[in-house]
């Protein structure tokens, strides 16, 4: 079933940080579901622009529509995953029983199949914080799928981890986005963007660059940015 959050529509985004606009005016469609993946350059605004998303940044100026709802709306069907796990002084079972204490209470059996699901079963009663990041990232994915989000969004989150947890993240989130949840995944891996893309959209200078099909984008990027971005000419 398609996500109740689409269309996603940005229009006229902008932020400032101290004298310096680092959202510039961003506009952005997105309609389809499946896994969106922002690519671009450092400091092109990508984290700034899922932090507005997930409604962790108010933005100075402009709008975000998710269906028909506002951000503030839309949160309890959002979840996000970050670069650096956030997780609590406890055990890895207790991390998840703390986030979703619903289902911890009424169906617990749930918990364990999310630790399952992201192989870390035999983990469960080891503090969060021991596990190794990759194992930490992996716990933060499942806890974030608990609450079955409609809208489900990733900050670089397997940028340096070991292959192994790459692949369970990866495939997790392909089968979460065949089960109908919209993905926006920011990466800088374009190995990790061919495998995942449905579409890329590629942020300049606080602005979207250029949106297109993922096998248009690889093959025939539009803009000289993107161009150079994918050649790798252009490092920071
Ligand atoms: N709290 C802040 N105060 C001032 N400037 C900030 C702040 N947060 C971000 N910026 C600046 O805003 C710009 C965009 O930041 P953002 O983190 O969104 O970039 P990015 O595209 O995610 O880059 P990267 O690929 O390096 O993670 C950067 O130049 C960054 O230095």
């Amino acid at each position: 079933m398609p996500s109740s959050l689409l269309p996603i529509r940005i229009s006229d985004l902008r932020l400032i940080k101290g004298d310096r606009t680092v959202l510039a005016g961003v506009n952005l469609m997105i309609d389809k579901p499946g896994i969106t993946v922002i690519m671009g350059p450092n400091g092109a605004g990508k984290t700034l622009l899922l932090r507005c998303l997930h409604g962790l940044i108010k933005p100075d100026q402009g709008q975000i529509t998710l269906g028909q709802l506002r951000v503030a709306g839309s949160r309890d069907q959002q979840a996000m995953v970050f670069q650096q796990p956030v997780l609590l002084r406890r055990t890895a079972l207790q991390n998840l029983a703390f986030a979703a204490p619903e289902i911890a209470k009424s169906e617990p059996q749930r918990l364990i199949q999310a630790l399952e699901s992201v192989h870390l079963a035999d983990r469960a009663h080891q503090p969060a914080r021991m596990l190794s990041g990759g194992e930490q990232q992996r716990l933060s994915l499942a806890r974030a799928l608990l609450s079955e989000p409609a809208l489900l969004l990733l900050d670089e989150a397997t940028a340096s981890l070991d292959p192994a947890s790459v692949l369970v993240i990866e495939s997790l989130v392909k089968a979460q986005s065949a089960q109908g949840t919209k993905v926006i995944l920011v990466s800088h891996d374009q190995g990790q963007a061919r495998r995942l893309a449905d579409d890329i959209v590629f942020m300049s200078d606080g602005r979207v660059a250029e949106q297109s099909p993922a096998d248009q984008f690889f093959i025939a990027p539009q803009t000289p940015v993107a161009k150079a971005y994918l050649a790798g000419e252009i490092l920071f």
